[in-house]
């Protein structure tokens, strides 16, 4: 479907929008199925999950976090997680020094640890600090995770990173939406792949 910023969208077209991010999620099902399968994998390592962004993405960040955290299906066993965006004295002490592009970065490299994954989202796949984050975290040796759209950005471009999910939508509404959708597959995926012990072999890895 065609959009342009500035031509607001008819009662139906809104609707229609919403079925995007389905459709691109399902285009992508191996690609997150086999994210999901390195996040379990890590979690059974004694590895914690570490999520950040920025805007809109920072709340995405902290809202992935709890759903591991406290799952919101009562009975569902909790992982680690956490949000680098939560602490408004961190962010805001390490951007006054270090600048912005080093906030998650920063933490990273005190709080990461080589189990660990990291989860990395930003709508244009631009984002600086996600960026350097993402970086950080692969020389560290975490696992790492980033939820990007458009083409991806510089953050697709970047060597060396694990598992690039891209909603491909240039509506950055979209975007957003396959963002929200894909981190709650993720969510129940890396369960599957958590509670099946047998399913987290190399061979069904490769
Ligand atoms: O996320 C929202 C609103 O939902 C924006 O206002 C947001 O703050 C900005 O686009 C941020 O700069 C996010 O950047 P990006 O890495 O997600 O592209």
């Amino acid at each position: 479907m065609s959009w342009s910023p500035n031509q607001p969208d008819s009662v139906d077209a809104l609707f229609e929008r919403r079925k995007a991010p389905v459709l691109a999620l399902a285009d992508d099902a191996r690609t997150v199925a086999e994210a999901c399968h390195g996040m379990a994998r890590r979690f059974h390592r004694g590895g914690k999950l570490v999520v950040f962004g920025n805007g809109g993405p920072s709340t995405d960040a902290q809202h992935v976090a709890v759903e591991f955290v406290h799952p919101v299906i009562v009975g569902k066993r909790a992982l680690p997680a956490l949000s680098l965006t939560a602490d408004v004295a961190t962010v805001t002490g390490v951007a006054n020094r270090a600048g912005l592009e080093d906030v998650f970065a920063h933490q990273l490299r005190i709080i990461g640890d080589p189990a660990d994954i990291a989860l990395g989202i930003s709508t244009d796949g631009d984002c600086a600090n996600v960026r350097r984050a993402l970086e950080t975290a692969r020389d560290l040796g975490m696992l790492t995770v980033a939820l990007t759209g458009g083409d991806g950005g510089a953050i697709a471009r970047t060597p060396g990173l694990d598992h690039v999910l891209i909603a491909r939508s240039t509506d950055p509404r979209v975007v957003k939406e396959v963002h929200v959708t894909t981190y709650h597959v993720l969510w129940e995926l890396v369960h599957v792949f958590f509670e099946q012990p047998g399913v987290l072999t190399p061979e069904v890895a490769s």
